[in-house]
């Protein structure tokens, strides 16, 4: 319980009406979830307007509303408070509510198209090595320390972020790591979080669905740089394009890092193995058990900001080489007759071709390449024509399947996604809508030695269809199907 006249401080409001001297028991943006004496903030959201239900959640016992208009018919004993925007006012008061855990912790969020979990992961699985408490924000799951909680987002809703970071601090945690999604930024979804870092890794193709155009979605992006203290650190990647814009209109300090341009943190790939990498790197030269050259950028960014949190370069570097990657990124088993299966989230044209490039580059013979692709349904359709036409260029064989179709039509997807295929090469792909028919399939067409790639789904232990979630894992079918072909 808190009373809300400590739990707006800090917000700027245009208007009070009550005394703001209430107890206020949840903060609450939902009126299905309000329970009695909650703080109720009305949000505009992408669907709807959580201004139309600010009478139901006073009716379900509201104490106090938070909104940008105030309803017509005003009823009850209910403070409200108008302010220039509820989903940035959202994140004040959830951080007053939880006392502001944020800032008793070293936060660093991860932003960027790819890259973000893995980062974010290392970063927490390097810090738990060299003996810290640590909090984990990210796709995959959320974590104090060795506590797992699910996850739903790749960056929850603010009360959800509080209310973790609040747990980290009573458990003691010196540091948290998190992924920051365009999404989140655009809805303010990290207001109110005071950061102690921010790393970008790239920015490509993807999310156009939502942000609409790829200058609005740099834009989300650089907002997250621009709002950071001038005691942080902002540290991007020099070799992407877009890598200085992050550090435009910073107030941060601004570092860099890069295998290719002139950087604060440099490295080079002097190995690049199905077993590893082994980079220079800061002078150094060390073995990593993570594969591909985007993983150099990962490693890097992570020695980097490692680096910016004062840690010890040696101890740096003895940790982090003996750690692997976030679940569902590049996993890969071997059959009893020597078919290789990976398992990779790849969900973006760009991580396509990194995948495939590096399982080009580092197999050890003339192994074939089969794929197995699918596209989410309910999110970017032009990226779908765009995988598609990546995946070919990139495998001997491909099989087009469903991704998470939500509520799409799998068969229409598949079709945009076939759309990108050059005609050439139409007679070495496959459309199977059932995944695991499609991964079947794959191993089918495969010979001892061959590749199959399953991308899209990674971690992920669901598909989605026509909004229903059924259990699904990639690397459980590939398991059966080794098993079956033994
Ligand atoms: C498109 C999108 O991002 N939507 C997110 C957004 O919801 P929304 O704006 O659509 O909400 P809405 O349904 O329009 O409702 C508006 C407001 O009315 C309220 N409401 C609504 C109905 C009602 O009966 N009562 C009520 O009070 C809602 O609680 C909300 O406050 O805000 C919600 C709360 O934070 C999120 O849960 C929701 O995520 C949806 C489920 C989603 O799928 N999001 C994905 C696209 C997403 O966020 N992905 C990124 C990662 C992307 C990546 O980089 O890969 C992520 O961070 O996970
Ligand atoms: N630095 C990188 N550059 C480009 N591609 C990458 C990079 N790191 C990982 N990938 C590819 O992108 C996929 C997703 O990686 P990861 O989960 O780390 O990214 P993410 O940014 O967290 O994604 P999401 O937005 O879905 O949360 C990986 O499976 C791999 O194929
Ligand atoms: N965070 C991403 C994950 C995509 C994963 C892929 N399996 C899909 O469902 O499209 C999104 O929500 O767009
Ligand atoms: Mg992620």
């Amino acid at each position: 319980m808190k009373y809300l006249s400590e739990i707006i401080d800090g917000l700027a409001f245009t208007e009070l009406q009550g005394s703001a001297d209430i107890e206020i028991s949840a903060v609450v943006f939902d009126s299905r979830k309000v329970t009695p004496g909650c703080l109720f903030v009305a949000v505009k959201g992408t669907v709807s307007d959580g201004h139309d239900y600010i009478l139901q959640a006073i009716n379900e016992g509201a104490a106090a509303v938070i909104c940008e208009e105030l309803p017509s018919r005003v009823t009850g004993e209910v403070d409200f408070l108008m302010v220039a925007d509820s989903a940035v006012a959202l994140g004040i008061v959830s951080a007053n509510f939880y006392d502001n855990p944020s800032a008793k912790l070293k936060l660093v969020g991860v932003t960027g198209t790819n890259g973000k979990t893995t980062i974010a992961t290392l970063l927490y699985k390097l810090f738990r090595d060299m003996g810290y408490k640590c909090g984990l924000i990210s796709t995959v799951e959320n974590k104090i320390n060795e506590q797992v909680f699910p996850s739903t987002h790749t960056t929850p809703d603010p009360v959800e972020l509080h209310r973790l970071m609040s747990d980290m601090v009573e458990q003691g945690c010196d540091y948290c790591f998190m992924e920051v999604s365009s999404h989140a930024i655009a809805q303010h979804r990290i207001a109110g979080l005071n950061f102690a870092g921010a790393i970008f890794s790239n920015l490509t193709h993807d999310h156009l669905d939502y942000h609409k155009t790829f200058e609005k979605y740099l834009k989300a992006k650089k907002a997250f740089f621009d709002d950071l203290s001038s005691n942080a650190f902002a540290l991007t990647n020099g070799d992407d394009k877009n890598g200085n814009v992050m550090l435009q209109n910073t107030k941060a300090h601004k570092k860099t890092y890069g295998l290719k341009s002139m950087a604060d943190y440099k490295a080079r790939i002097l190995e690049n193995q199905f077993e590893g990498l082994l980079l220079q790197i800061d002078n150094e030269e060390v073995w990593f058990k993570m594969v591909g050259t985007f993983n150099a950028y990962n490693l890097l960014a992570v020695y980097a900001a490692a680096m910016l949190l004062d840690q010890d370069k040696t101890k740096i570097l003895t940790s982090l080489s003996k750690l692997t990657g976030a679940r569902g990124r590049f996993d890969y088993i071997v059959a009893p007759n020597k078919i290789v299966g990976i398992v990779d989230y790849a969900h973006s044209p760009d991580a396509v071709q990194n995948i495939l490039s590096t399982v080009h580059d580092i197999r050890k013979g003339n192994e074939k390449v089969i794929t197995v692709i699918g596209c989410g349904g309910d999110r970017d359709k032009t990226k779908r024509p765009i995988m598609a036409k990546t995946a070919c260029e990139w495998s001997d064989k491909v099989v087009f399947t469903s991704d998470n179709p939500r509520s799409e039509d799998p068969a229409q997807i598949i079709k945009e996604m076939e759309e990108g295929v050059d005609p050439a090469f139409k007679r070495h792909t496959l459309s199977i809508a059932d995944r695991r028919e499609a991964i079947k399939t794959a191993c089918m067409l495969a010979r001892p030695g061959d590749i199959v790639v399953v991308a899209g789904k990674g971690h992920e232990k669901y598909q989605e269809i026509a909004g229903v979630k059924h259990h699904f894992d990639d690397m459980e079918e590939l398991v059966e199907i080794f098993k079956e072909l033994s």
